[in-house]
Parts: C-alpha cells; structure tokens; sequence
C-alpha cells in the first residue's frame, strides 16, 4: 500500500526531513494515482522500468510489487538515504538506486545496451527539471512506454496542437516520437505537501517509427520558436543555405506558405526539415 499523508508526515518526521520546494518535493498519497501509474504502462515482472525522484519510495515499492527492475535516481543525498536502508533491503536485488542529479544520469544508470533490449519510464518527475530532462530522453534507445506526473502546464505543452498558443519546439520534438495516449488529471490533494498547481498524469506510448530530430535541426527549430510571431521566411533567411526555400516550398502541401508563424505548422511538416 503507497505511504497515507499521515504515514508520509511520519517518515519525514523520523528522518527529520522537510519537503525541498526547489526539488519539487511534493510526494504521492493517493493509492489510485499510484495503482493507475504503474497500471497505465502495463509494468510486469520482466520490465526494466526508470523511476526518476523516487522520494521515499511509494512509487518505487508499487514499481517492485510488479517484479520488474526498477533503475531510480535521487538527487537528495537523505531521501537516497532513506531509500537504501527501508525500500532496498525489501526490493530483492532489483532497485539499482542512483544518487545524483537526472539530468546528469537521465536513464537513471540503466547501460545503453540494456535500455536498447526495451524500458519504461514511469515517475512523478521533479518539475523544474521535466523540459530538459524529456528533451534528453528524446534520443535512442527510446523508451517504449512513458507514464509521467507533470505539472499541467507542461502536460498541455507537451500534448499542445498546431495553432494554439502552447505549441512550441517540445511538443514537436515529443509528438515526433511519441502518441499521447488517455492519462488523468491529477487534483493537488493527491500529494503531501500539497502544490499550489494541477498536475496531470501524461501516458506517451512509444510510435511504431518514431522520428527523431537531429540536434541541429532542433536548435533551429527551437530559434524558430523564440521568435514565434515572425514569418518562417523571415526567421529561416541566412539560417540555411538557401534561407529555407526549398522547404518552405513544401508548406504548400498543408496549404501554407513563407508568411506562415511557427506555430501554425504541424509536427510532420517540421519533420522534412534538416539541417546538415
Ligand atoms: C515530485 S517528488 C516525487 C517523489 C516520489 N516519487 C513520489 O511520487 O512520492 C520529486 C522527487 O525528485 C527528486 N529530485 C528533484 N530534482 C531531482 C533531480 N535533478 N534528479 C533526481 N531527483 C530529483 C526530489 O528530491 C523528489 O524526491
């Protein structure tokens, strides 16, 4: 059974801990959130999952209770602690616990190779870091599955469609190679403390052939965004060898041209972009 809000006060108390705000320290108490997260990416025992912040662990025993593998990262060295001495000793050698920063470590220590046989990632994400932790997770070996606790801003950016004001270069990036499956909205209750913010439980399910931009052309794309109320003719001219032409040529089949912003032009078009 995941830690009750009274239990997780309790645990805090003994290790004498007080929840990081810039951490993003606010832990799961609701038994159904939990359930439904490991439910959502259908986590069995031959899985080897990724848990980024595991905390205290609620997450990660529902994680084990599955009999999977569970790599886990922990930036802060007395919930590492906590987690070596009360959750590994149960966890029968299968919780391989990192501490360290996720962005440093994103697959949590899970070896390229082991991750290139399959991995899920399922995790309540530390908000601060979930953009730049999400970008580095869109590289291979990709996972297939995806269950994230996100603030529900970036839930909407990340899911956002062309034309709407939340679009940007990640939902491009992530819609490339993920589908957004149905996820949960997630009340603040659900959570000790409780944030001042809605949360929403992302389940991104791996495509059949992902696309993945190269770096390049990411950064390109993400330049494109910053000036999001420019023409793309304007923003692309002296940024390709021939300002962006022979690519802007092609916005025709979406019935667009030059004079088009970045935020009208969908994912596939952004695929038949590169840069080299
Ligand atoms: C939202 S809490 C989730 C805790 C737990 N998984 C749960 O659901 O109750 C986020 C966790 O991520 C940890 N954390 C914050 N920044 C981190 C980082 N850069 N790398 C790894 N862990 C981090 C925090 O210390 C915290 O334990």
């Amino acid at each position: 059974m995941p830690l009750s809000p009274s239990q997780t006060r309790e645990i805090l108390a003994q290790i004498d801990h007080l929840p990081r705000k810039h951490l993003g320290q606010n832990f799961l108490v609701d038994a159904n959130i939990v359930r439904k997260s490991v439910e959502l990416a259908s986590v069995a025992a031959t899985d080897r999952v990724v848990e980024i912040g595991p905390g205290l662990g609620t997450l990660t025993r529902a994680l084990l209770s599955t009999g999977a593998q569970v790599w886990a990262i922990e930036h802060d060295p007395r919930l590492a602690a906590y987690l070596r001495t009360d959750v590994m000793p149960d966890a029968g050698g299968r919780l391989h616990l990192m501490e360290g920063d996720a962005l440093d470590a994103p697959r949590a220590g899970l070896a390229t190779n082991e991750a290139a046989a399959g991995f899920k990632v399922v995790a309540n994400l530390p908000y601060a870091i979930s953009t730049p932790w999400m970008d580095s997770m869109l590289a291979d070996p990709l996972p297939q599955h995806m269950v994230l606790m996100l603030q529900r801003e970036a839930a909407d950016r990340y899911a956002a469609a062309p034309g709407s004001k939340q679009f940007g270069a990640i939902s491009i990036f992530l819609q490339s190679a993920f589908d957004i499956a149905p996820g949960h909205k997630v009340p603040a209750a659900c959570f000790h403390p409780r944030p001042d913010i809605e949360s929403y439980l992302l389940n991104l399910v791996r495509k059949p052939v992902p696309y993945l931009f190269s770096p390049e052309t990411k950064r390109l794309i993400r330049a494109c965004f910053q000036q999001r109320r420019k023409q793309v003719s304007s923003l692309l001219r002296g940024k390709l060898p021939d300002d962006g032409q022979s690519w802007i040529s092609t916005l025709t089949l979406e019935g667009l041209d030059g004079r088009a912003r970045p935020e009208a032009i969908p994912t596939k078009a952004w695929q038949r972009l590169s840069v080299t």
